[in-house]
């Protein structure tokens, strides 16, 4: 008998793939409002001293393409279909609930490509999925986090544990594991929003499966707007915890994402490390899940205990 097909709705931020869509990417994030000069400058610069162009997109394809893979592998109840769709470029959110429509899907489950639950991210992706799949019929099961997935947290114990191993026990002494994820608006406090006490809960797992003795948590890559963002901000936490605490070592894990990409290859490895040189400390950062076996695993289960649960 021919197995049912579930659609398979992956979804992430998305990144320009050129110079030229880096506006109109940029427009999209700001609700439709152009940027200053200025400030679309400052972003293709940084995108420039990345190589150019983020990484993000062909791995988030990689990552979509391998989840389909794996689930397929593992069990024999569906046929699963990735469908990548995007908040802030093609193919979007909607593009990609309506791409199912056209290819006869009537259920999906959906997943974010980001661990924490917040009302700024995954639920405004969710909503968009959501109101999209209405219009067609589909019924879509969405997973909200999966921050507490232990293969997910093996993978940053591993990591950690690798760098801290490498390290003399002099110099173990005096590193710290900052922890950390995208800041947003302070004003998501207001409506009990769990973001901040999920990356908390993230932080004390990771610590507690990698040993270390010494961590502290951070907000960074916060956005160029008026209102107060979440901090501590992970640059200013590296000076006090320098100068307060006197570590000199400091080992970084933006847990908040799963890619390389601009906020993880400029906003750690460039910013994050001047200050570092700047003080004179060391700086390190695991390898981000990215397509590790390990990572792909781990969503997979997070999906089929997901379909498992609404049967
Ligand atoms: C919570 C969150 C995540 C994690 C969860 C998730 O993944 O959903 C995330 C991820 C990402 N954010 C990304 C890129 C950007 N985010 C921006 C701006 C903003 N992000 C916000 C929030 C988040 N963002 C917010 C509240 C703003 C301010 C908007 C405003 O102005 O009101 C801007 C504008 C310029 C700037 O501020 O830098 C850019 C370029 C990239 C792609 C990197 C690449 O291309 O490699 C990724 C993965
Ligand atoms: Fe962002």
């Amino acid at each position: 008998m021919e197995k049912k097909k579930l659609g398979l709705l992956v979804m992430a931020y998305g990144t320009p793939t050129k110079e030229e869509e880096i506006e109109p990417y940029y427009t999209h994030i700001r609700h439709g409002r152009k940027p200053e000069a200025d400030a679309l400058q400052d972003l293709k610069d940084r995108y420039k001293a990345i190589g150019g162009v983020s990484p993000l997109a062909k791995i988030t394809e990689q990552q979509a393409s391998a989840l389909e893979a794996q689930l397929n592998e593992v069990q024999d109840d569906y046929e699963y279909k990735a469908y990548i769709g995007l908040k802030h470029i093609a193919p979007f959110i909607e593009d990609a609930v309506a791409e199912m429509a056209n290819d006869g899907v009537t259920e999906a489950v959906s997943i974010v490509l980001a661990p924490h639950y917040s009302t700024f991210s995954v639920k405004s992706y969710n909503d968009r999925a959501a109101n999209e799949a209405a219009k067609h019929g589909i019924t879509i099961e969405a997973v909200e986090s999966w921050y507490t997935e232990p293969g997910f947290i093996k993978f940053w114990a591993d990591g950690v544990k690798e760098i801290f191993g490498n390290m003399s026990e002099a110099e173990r002494d005096k590193a710290v594991l900052i922890v950390s994820a995208h800041s947003l608006p302070e004003k998501i406090l207001q409506n009990g929003d769990p973001y901040p006490n999920q990356l908390k809960e993230t932080a004390e797992l990771l610590v507690e499966a990698s040993g270390v003795k010494h961590y502290a948590l951070g907000w960074q890559s916060e956005g160029n707007t008026p209102d107060p963002w979440l901090g501590p901000d992970v640059q200013d936490l590296t000076r006090e915890l320098y100068d307060r605490e006197g570590f000199r070592s400091f080992v970084y894990a933006p847990v908040g994402f799963v890619a390389d990409h601009l906020e993880v290859l400029f906003d750690n490895d460039y910013e994050c490390k001047v200050v570092c040189d700047e003080i004179g400390a060391k700086y390190y950062r695991p390898e981000m899940p990215n397509v590790a076996p390990l990572f792909i695993e781990t969503l997979a289960n997070v999906v089929l205990k997901k379909v498992k649960s609404e049967v």
